[in-house]
């Protein structure tokens, strides 16, 4: 069975074209049935459209109430039937109702080495604080800010001369690799949960 991916974003979207690029094998097990946003006019949503994709944006400003829009956005997702959502470099906090419809079929892709430089600046925290290693990691969303289970990593090293952007282009080369490989293995073998440790296979 191919695994139904809904993939959000708020960029670029160059981790969204690694999974579009992947899903072309169907020996991959899995395919991108929708994206959406919370942001018009990005690159991630011509990504899709250049592809065929269906795409959505629920910008918050667009609703009453932070609930609302989480709810206006877990009721579009769901109109997809996804069996993983994937956020990819989406940069808003998704609340309790959608968690409550998705809850552990969601996961992010953050540019850090988890449990270090959560939020939205984990390059820029890692090169202010002066590690030597820094990296990214694939996790289960939970209510938290960066905090779910880990499903991957990979160590990626910080440079003398680093920028923010040497640096974060560094981590996104090794990110686009880590998310292909564990999605897709997520999509094929399946996976579990057990007190904070995820294992592929049912
Ligand atoms: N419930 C969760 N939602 C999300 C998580 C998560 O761990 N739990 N990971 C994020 C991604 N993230 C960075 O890793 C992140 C994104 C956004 C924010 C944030 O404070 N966003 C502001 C708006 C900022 C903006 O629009 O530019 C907000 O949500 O109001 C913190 C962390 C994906 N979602
Ligand atoms: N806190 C979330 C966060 O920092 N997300 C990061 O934004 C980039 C999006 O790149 P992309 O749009 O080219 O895929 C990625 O590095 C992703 O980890």
């Amino acid at each position: 069975m191919t695994a139904r991916l809904v993939v959000l974003v708020s960029g670029s979207g160059t981790n969204l074209q690694a999974l579009l690029d992947a899903c072309d094998d169907p020996s991959y097990g899995a395919r991108v049935v929708a994206v959406g946003a919370d942001r018009d006019d990005i690159e991630g949503l011509a990504r899709a459209d250049r592809a065929g994709i269906p795409t959505f944006v629920k910008q918050v400003g667009q609703f009453t109430t932070r609930e609302h829009w989480d709810r206006a956005l877990a009721d579009t997702v769901a109109g997809f039937e996804p069996d993983l959502v994937v956020l990819a470099g989406f940069m808003k906090l998704v609340g309790a109702e959608f968690l409550d419809r998705f809850g552990g079929r969601v996961v992010n892709t953050h540019p850090a080495l988890s449990p270090a430089f959560p939020g939205m600046r984990g390059p820029a925290d890692a090169l202010a604080y002066g590690v030597k290693v820094t990296g990214c990691t694939l996790f289960v969303v939970d209510a938290g800010v960066d905090t779910g289970p880990i499903v991957a990593q990979q160590a990626v090293p910080v440079e003398d001369d680093d920028t923010v952007e040497t640096l974060h282009e560094r981590i996104k080369v090794a990110e686009r690799r880590m998310l292909v490989d564990a999605v897709g293995r997520m999509a094929r073998d399946g996976f579990t949960i057990n007190d904070r440790k995820v294992r592929f296979g049912r």
